[in-house]
């Protein structure tokens, strides 16, 4: 993982990692507590074309990548703190413009996800019960992971601290790097 370094930009900071690991709940607080906007790829590209699951029913998985990879480099240009969908990170493009971004992975332990994982329009993680969702999503975190990590210049585990704590940590991060 980089380390810090003081002449980098500081924003737009940027939220990533697996699903469910509370990156629109968090991204959203850090925000507010920053007075700067949020702004979320899933929900703007849900917005503009309706629901995720439906865009993978209707149109699969790589047309859903071009969608988001044209959210995330809208997102990129505003001075705001953006939350990207768990595989924005896969396209290369996103990888090199995450170089010049301050970028803060958020990581959740299997057992913690377990009980976030209702079935809410996660189209990968579709399953017959919660514990197979968890194994799917444990196999794409285990493949994402290496990305996450060369991205992050800061990581905070979500697993067992609330919203309002880990959001907290993280403007304190931003502001010892101003
Ligand atoms: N620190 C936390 N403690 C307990 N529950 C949390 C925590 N962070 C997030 N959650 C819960 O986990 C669920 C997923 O959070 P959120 O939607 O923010 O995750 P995400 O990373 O944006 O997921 P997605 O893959 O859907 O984009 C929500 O129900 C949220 O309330
Ligand atoms: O991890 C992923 O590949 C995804 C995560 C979600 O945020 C959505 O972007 C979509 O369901 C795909
Ligand atoms: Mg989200």
């Amino acid at each position: 993982m980089p380390s810090a370094d003081a002449a980098e930009p500081l924003f737009p900071l940027v939220i990533i990692g697996p699903m469910a690991a509370g990156k629109t709940k968090i991204g959203r607080r850090v925000a507010r507590v920053l007075e700067l906007p949020f702004i979320d790829t899933d929900k703007r590209i849900a917005v503009q074309n309706g629901p995720i699951s439906e865009i993978f029913d209707r149109e699969g998985e790589d047309y859903f990548r071009v969608l988001e990879r044209e959210a995330v480099v809208e997102a990129l240009a505003e001075e705001a703190v953006v939350s990207l969908g768990g595989g924005a990170v896969l396209h290369v493009g996103t990888q090199a413009d995450l170089a010049e971004a301050s970028v803060v992975l958020l990581t959740v332990s299997a057992e913690a996800v377990q009980r976030r994982l209702s079935g809410s329009g996660r189209p990968l993680l579709d399953a017959e019960s919660r514990s197979e969702a968890t194994e799917r999503w444990q196999r794409i975190l285990d493949e994402r992971m290496p990305v996450y990590e060369s991205l992050a210049d800061v990581r905070f585990d979500t697993s067992s601290r609330p919203i309002a704590a880990i959001a907290d940590d993280i403007v304190a991060w931003v502001r010892g790097r101003s």
